[in-house]
């Protein structure tokens, strides 16, 4: 795939190294958002997103999905309550075959805008306290990148949720839909959660028991199925494409092309599951973000090491 990542072929490998550095190696595990749980559902689009896409799992068919939700740390034995950005990875399964993954955190924004400056930052950070950096050291880098300030500032704001079932999640890059006439769209994602957004204050998150997340998923699934809707953003000609340090702005209205109802857990958090933020199908195009095209790098890094022993 053409991407806008012409970052040197070593870089992705240097990331991962730079990340294992940090925080040490955990065999097995993913090198970011080591603990997560999978769980499994159904994805129902409305039709909306027809005219603006041709993408199978978009139209009017629904479609069985596994979920994987996770504490962003590359820590796997890291408490909930340490991690408060949680990632939501989903794969589809497209009609007539094949897959396509879409992954959201609880951040709307990134906080490198190249692969080159995530490493750079990664090398800056020399300590690190229950595996998580001290942002105070990071006051340097911002003066080297100063388009880093919103996410680090909003990194160090975060709050633990009461439940992954109560948090709103963002692609952070932009997608092009593509339609049957060949139209260009530039969108966002966002996951909108059923049960209204929940968060927890600090000192509350840390008197929950570690791995309260998982608790709560279990005993909110025997209630019945845990809900979101699939928002997308339409990117206006001020908003730019291929730039993750920029938030588009809020103002307009969101389309709700579908909805997801999460029914069951999977077994086993050790999973050997890939996603890849482009893998995507015919009527979906990536953008040029550049760490949009370099996560495919690195993650193929680390799923090769998890699944290999190390
Ligand atoms: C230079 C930028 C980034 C690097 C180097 C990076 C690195 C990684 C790595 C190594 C993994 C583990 C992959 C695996 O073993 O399967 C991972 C997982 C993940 N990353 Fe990133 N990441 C970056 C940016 C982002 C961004 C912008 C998002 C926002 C959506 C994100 C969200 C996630 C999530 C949710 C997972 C867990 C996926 C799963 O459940 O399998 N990452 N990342």
């Amino acid at each position: 795939m053409e991407g806008k990542d012409n970052s040197k072929p070593e870089l992705a490998s240097e990331a991962v190294d730079a990340i294992e550095k940090v925080v040490g190696t955990y065999p097995g595990y993913r090198r970011a958002h080591a603990r997560g749980y999978v769980y499994k559902g159904v994805f129902t689009p409305n039709g909306k997103a027809s005219t603006l896409t041709v993408a199978a799992h978009l139209q009017d068919e629904a479609v069985p999905v596994v979920i994987r939700f996770s504490n962003s740390s590359p820590v796997p034995s890291h408490p909930d309550a340490h991690s408060p950005v949680k990632g939501m990875a989903v794969k589809f399964q497209l009609p007539g075959g094949g897959e396509t993954d879409l992954i959201t955190v609880t951040i709307p924004l990134f906080f490198a805008k190249t692969p080159e400056a995530f490493v750079d930052i990664a090398h800056f950070i020399k300590t690190a306290k229950d595996g998580f950096p001290n942002l105070k050291e990071l006051g340097g880098i911002l003066l080297k990148y100063p388009e880093s300030k919103a996410g680090l500032q909003m990194l160090k704001e975060m709050r633990s949720p009461a439940s992954f079932a109560t948090c709103q999640y963002y692609s952070i890059h932009a997608f092009y839909f593509m339609n049957a006439q060949g139209r260009r769209q530039a969108i966002k994602y966002e996951w909108v959660p059923d049960a209204g957004l929940s968060m927890l204050e600090k000192k509350e998150a840390a008197e929950h028991p570690e791995y309260y997340l998982e608790e709560e998923m279990e005993e909110r699934i025997k209630q019945g199925p845990v809900g979101f809707k699939l928002n997308i953003q339409i990117g206006g000609e001020k908003d730019p494409a291929d730039d993750p340090t920029i938030a588009w702005s809020e103002d307009k209205q969101a389309i709700t092309v579908g909805h997801l109802l999460i029914t069951d857990k999977l077994e086993s958090s050790l999973d050997h599951l890939l996603f890849d933020p482009t893998n995507i199908p015919e009527g979906i195009e990536c953008s040029n973000d550049p760490i949009l095209h370099f996560r495919h790098r690195a993650y193929a890094v680390s799923y090769a090491r998890r699944t290999h022993g190390q």
